[in-house]
């Protein structure tokens, strides 16, 4: 049933100190059942996200995942244990596990919000960037224009004044450069951007800061693929492990 309410979108950002993982909640508040998705879920975090969810009284609809994690283990697949009317989400090009594979610009709705999986390779093959709009904006609102987008979620592709490694899992920097480019920094200036990680305690910027602030992708492609050719960064510490199983939903066993 449809309701009126001041702001139709619950949101709320998450995150994981051990892995500096931000996870994402949103929901339509807009419909009594508060139908919502849940944006790259931490194994180890699934229990305090099962807890705000029954708090806020959402329906998780979807476990949603940017990319094929190398850092840490995904919980979408501990997430499908529990509730059992969630359903894994994650790109076709990752190869990975999943209920939902999407494909470029594919579309993701909860309630009258949605998801459209924009392609953001480079940091791994399968990354997605998840842009969201409301597809039934109330007139007389500052976000009454219809498919403007309000914030975009963009895992490891485009990070708050940085982006995503890219020395491994099928890693490819002039991808990345185009990637965002294309699908990230063409979106309004004002969208706002919410990584999957920041290690330096920043929690959201926007296509505009991005575009002239961004000390990697601001620069020309040659400038930025010097900078990544150069970036001498140790390895995850848990890839070996992680890797296998979020090409599992993050379980050992069959979902
Ligand atoms: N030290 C951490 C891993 C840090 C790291 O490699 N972060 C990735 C995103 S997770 S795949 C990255 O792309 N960082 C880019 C950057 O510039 O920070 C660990 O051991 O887990
Ligand atoms: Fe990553």
């Amino acid at each position: 049933m449809a309701m009126k309410v001041r702001d139709p979108l619950l949101f709320r950002q998450l995150f994981d100190r051990e892995s500096y993982t931000y996870t994402y909640l949103l929901a339509d508040l807009r419909f009594e059942d508060k139908p919502a998705v849940l944006i790259d879920p931490v194994d180890t975090q699934v229990q305090r996200d099962l807890k705000l969810i029954n708090e806020l009284g959402v329906h998780l609809l979807y476990g949603m995942n940017t990319h094929v994690h190398a850092d840490h283990v995904t919980g979408t697949g501990l997430l499908k244990r529990e509730l059992s009317t969630v359903q894994s989400v994650i790109s076709k090009a990752s190869g990975a596990k999943a209920d939902i594979h999407l494909e470029p610009y594919e579309k993701i709705y909860f309630g009258n919000f949605y998801l459209e999986a924009r392609p953001t390779p480079g940091h791994t093959a399968g990354c997605l960037t998840y842009v969201l709009y409301d597809s039934k904006p109330s007139n007389g609102t500052a976000t009454a224009t219809p498919q403007e987008p309000r914030m975009a979620f963009t895992g490891d592709a485009l990070l708050i004044r940085g982006c995503g490694r890219t020395d491994f899992q099928q890693g490819n920097a002039e991808v990345l450069y185009e990637s965002v480019h294309k699908h990230i920094f063409t979106l309004p200036d004002d969208t706002l951007l919410y990584p999957a990680h920041d290690y330096h305690g920043r929690s959201v910027t926007t296509v505009e800061e991005e575009k002239k602030w961004n000390p990697r992708l601001s620069k020309s492609k040659e400038e930025f693929l010097s900078i990544m050719k150069e970036l001498k960064m140790d390895y995850p510490k848990l890839i070996d492990f992680a890797l296998p199983r979020n090409m599992r939903c993050g379980v050992p066993d069959e979902q």
